[in-house]
């Protein structure tokens, strides 16, 4: 894995900051087809209004400690060599210990994530989010709980995004279908639970 010298640039939300770097990872492409082949990729189930409904999209979760997820109580999974090369890249690059991982895996842009905060109990007061982006860049969309501020950012192929300070309190973000997108994106969205 070849890691470019990373040049981060910073955004200043309201009630939160985003940490990005563009190019961080420079062999995206065979990572990806990786990725792919050696994770343990199911649907999942969330639970909305007491409603139970499968992800529109694969997922995959690793981590040290069990993890409760839209109501659906995750495991603790050894790390794949893989994904642990990449936790050490994402650690060393962010300055912040992770112990989990949640991997999402956008077939077409048929598939998406609906409006959220990563912000369950066991994250912490201020959780922080480091995710990986690999593939066909999909736009993050946040939108402020005020109902008035908006940002957008597409993370590139082979980038880092950093959530960080109270970020989640405040905001929800997600990803919206396109019909005009047919490639495939997987994003990795390492944690600390505790
Ligand atoms: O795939 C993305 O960009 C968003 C992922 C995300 O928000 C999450 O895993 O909590
Ligand atoms: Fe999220």
């Amino acid at each position: 894995m070849i890691i470019s010298s990373p040049n981060p640039e910073v955004f200043e939300l309201p009630d939160g900051r985003l940490r990005y770097i563009e190019h961080l990872i420079t062999d995206s492409d065979t990572l990806l087809s990786r990725l792919k082949t050696s994770l343990n990729w199911y649907q999942g189930d969330v639970c909305l209004f007491g409603r139970n409904y499968k992800t529109p999209r694969l997922q995959c979760w690793y981590g040290d400690k069990a993890y409760t997820y839209s109501k659906v109580r995750l495991e603790p999974t050894p790390w794949p060599p893989l994904l642990q090369q990449l936790k050490n890249v994402v650690e060393e690059i962010s300055g912040y210990s992770f112990n989990s991982v949640l991997g999402n895996w956008y077939q077409s842009g048929q598939h998406n994530m609906g409006m959220h905060a990563d912000n369950e109990p066991e994250l912490g007061q201020n959780p922080v989010v480091a995710m990986l982006t690999f593939g066909t860049p999909r736009p993050l969309q946040f939108r402020h709980r005020n109902g008035q501020d908006r940002f957008t950012i597409t993370p590139a192929d082979g980038s880092l995004l950093l959530m960080e300070g109270p970020i989640q309190h405040h905001w929800r973000h997600g990803i919206n279908k396109s019909k005009k997108i047919t490639g495939e994106r997987i994003s990795l969205t390492f944690r600390f639970i505790f």
